[in-house]
């Protein structure tokens, strides 16, 4: 099985709040892997450090094979980022959006045509090229947004909570999509607080004031577990956690 993204014993401190706590996982090639957790439990700062945002305190870990720390410039060629406030130019119609985009990964010409026909295809903006990205719904932008990120074909994308606030339906499409590109082979990393999105990942993690409690495929933990669903699977963990002591500052951590 061929890893595409991995970390060992990953570590952010912020000053004494250590935000990530020696997390430690496997991201096979083409799968999708949710990454879950409460508010403020870590998932956005491990992603910022596999992306080369920021230089993790201590640990390591590769994507793609590129080292998070040395390799961050060829990491950030290769992968699709989408982060929560995802970056739209309200202003600029679909199709200039992408043209914008396309500018900033240095695709032109025919190559560029050719991408951006099949992202709106695959974003299902057919027909709304024209549009302002500020008057579509919050549906149609975050697929606007997801396009920008695959302008270049990245192999890995990398998506921080890309369906908060946004409707059932188009939630649903958009892990359709999710899907479909996972089946092209593109590994997937994607944080979400929705049960019944993590169901659908091949892979899940779970982050808890820094701590990854528990991490593999969610038949498989729920069974484990003895439990019917991931909700009471997370409701145990945390309550193992908070009666182990695990909290989320340097000075006093399990
Ligand atoms: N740059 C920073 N400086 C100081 N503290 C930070 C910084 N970035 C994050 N934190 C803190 O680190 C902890 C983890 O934050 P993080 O954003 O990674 O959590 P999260 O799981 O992504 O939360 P959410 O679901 O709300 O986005 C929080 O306590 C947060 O306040």
């Amino acid at each position: 099985m061929e890893i595409a993204i991995s970390c060992t014993q990953l570590t952010k401190k912020f000053g004494s709040l250590t935000a990530v706590n020696q997390v430690s996982m496997e991201i096979p090639k083409g799968s999708i892997y949710g990454f879950l957790g409460p508010n403020g439990s870590g998932k956005s700062t491990t992603i910022r450090m596999l992306c080369g945002l920021i230089t993790p305190t201590s640990g390591h870990g590769t994507v793609l094979g590129y080292d998070i720390i040395k390799d961050t410039e060829r990491i950030k060629h290769r992968i699709g980022y989408m982060s929560q406030k995802f970056s739209l130019y309200e202003e600029l119609t679909v199709i200039e959006n992408l043209d914008f985009y396309a500018g900033i990964y240095g695709i032109y010409g025919e190559t560029a045509k050719k991408r951006k026909t099949e992202l709106i295809e695959m974003a299902g903006l057919t027909g709304r090229e024209k549009q302002l990205a500020g008057s579509l719904s919050g549906g149609w932008k975050q697929r606007l947004a997801l396009a920008c990120a695959m302008l270049h074909q990245p192999d890995v994308l990398i998506l921080d909570e890309p369906t908060a606030g946004v409707d059932p339906v188009s939630r649903r499409i958009f892990w359709d999509v999710i899907h479909q590109l996972a089946n092209q082979g593109i590994t997937i990393l994607v944080s979400t607080h929705y049960m019944d999105e993590a169901e659908t990942c091949d892979y899940i993690g779970f982050i808890y004031f820094g701590h990854l409690l528990v991490h593999g495929k969610p038949s498989e933990l729920k069974k484990q577990a003895g439990l019917e669903s991931l909700d009471d699977l997370f409701i145990q963990l945390v309550n193992k956690a908070q009666q182990n002591g695990v909290v989320n500052h340097a000075t006093n951590e399990s």
